[in-house]
């Protein structure tokens, strides 16, 4: 009866701390309630065997290869205008409702012309639909920020309007050409003043060859875009050792690698998003004990706690970060300095990051005293 009353209360406080998620895809962010819905409505269509989709959902089933195959429905369900327009929305209320005051959300632009969509329409929709976030203050563009002195959300409760500052990483898929690679490097140039900050490089990590990708993410490069890439998350020698060698701004996972590569990552100092969860279930790592965060964490190498997929994989970036404390030991203290350090790993600006900074300040005077 105790350790659940100070499990719940410990529970809440996660969800209280101000958080950053640095590492979170759209479509697998996106909660099995409204899958099931869609489902339902593609299934009185015709289009899809209602049961099957529903039961595939709801089995509980993540390892790697199975995350993989679950994408592919997931796409089918979510993929035409108004339904990615729908789930952008619903995933800000979702990460801010926990009071996460800043979100990079990812997602990879998608062709498809039967629903008479590009990579750019896909993109639109995205931002009409964070656009449309209606209980919160959606901050999607620098220029919001000038003299804008509304309060974040804090750790005194819900009275105020929460307020989230949201960032777009284009996801590079590691099923797509150089060239389809390419052209979603070009949408995020063009894209700049409408919140796309980065590029990521994710997808089935047995599928493709990292020369396929690299003149995208050199490009990116030298446009001056950052990169974050999913590293490890099967062992690939010879990829690790190029994705290290490439220096992105931030690394996803680091799974896999051995101690030589352990050796780089560490001396590097690159900036590592940990998504405890994910690993776990899809076998990256062997148990939440066992997860290199405890390793990365006591080298004191740069980390931030992310979700990767809360919808798939029934997490939230509170929880993660119960998790965190539950498993490895760490105090409220130490637990908030993460939540704090991730704001110097975002890809927004230095305006931005000053803002967040002083969210922090604010917070920590109110939670730490107690
Ligand atoms: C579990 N670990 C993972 N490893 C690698 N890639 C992943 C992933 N989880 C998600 N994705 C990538 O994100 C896409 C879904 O969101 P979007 O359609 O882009 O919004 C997946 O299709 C995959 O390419
Ligand atoms: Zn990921």
């Amino acid at each position: 009866m105790e350790t659940s009353e100070a499990e719940k209360e410990m529970r809440e406080w996660c969800v209280a701390l101000p958080k950053v998620e640095l590492h979170a895809h759209l479509n697998g962010s996106v909660r099995n309630s409204t899958l099931l819905e869609l489902a339902k409505e593609l299934g009185d269509k015709g289009v899809i065997v209602f049961e099957d989709v529903k039961d595939v959902i709801m089995k509980n089933d993540r390892s790697l290869p199975e995350c993989f195959r679950l994408f592919d429905l997931f796409h089918i369900l979510t993929t035409d205008h108004d339904t990615v327009t729908r789930i952008a929305k619903e995933v800000v209320g979702d990460f801010a409702a926990e009071n996460v005051v800043y979100l990079e959300i990812r997602t990879t632009p998608k062709n498809n012309e039967a629903k008479g969509m590009t990579k750019r329409s896909y993109m639109n929709a995205v931002v009409k639909g964070l656009k449309s976030v209606e209980d919160v203050d959606v901050v999607l563009f620098d220029s919001n920020l000038r003299n804008d002195e509304t309060p974040m959300s804090d750790l005194s409760g819900d009275t105020k309007r929460k307020k989230i500052y949201v960032r777009l990483l284009l996801s590079i898929d590691r099923r797509e050409t150089t060239s389809a690679a390419l052209d979603t490097v070009n949408l995020a140039m063009e894209m700049k003043d409408q919140g796309v900050i980065g590029i990521d490089l994710s997808g089935n990590p047995v599928v493709g060859e990292w020369e396929t990708y690299l003149p995208a993410l050199e490009h990116a490069k030298d446009l001056g875009i950052p990169t974050t890439i999913h590293c490890g998350e099967v062992p690939n020698r010879k990829e690790i050792q190029a994705m290290l060698d490439f220096c992105p701004q931030r690394l996803g996972h680091v799974c896999c690698l051995d101690d030589e590569e352990w050796k780089k990552l560490k001396s590097s100092m690159i900036p590592v998003e940990i998504c405890l969860t994910s690993n776990v279930m899809t076998g990256g790592a062997p148990s939440l004990e066992l997860h290199h965060f405890a390793d990365l964490y006591n080298a004191k190498h740069p980390l931030s706690i992310c979700t990767d997929d809360s919808g798939l994989f029934s997490t939230s970036l509170s929880n993660e970060y119960y998790l965190v404390a539950s498993t490895f030991g760490l105090s409220k203290t130490e637990l908030f300095r993460l939540a704090q350090g991730a704001v110097e790993f975002v890809f927004a600006d230095d305006e931005v990051k000053k803002s967040l900074r002083a969210v922090f300040e604010r917070a920590a005077a109110e939670t730490l005293a107690s």
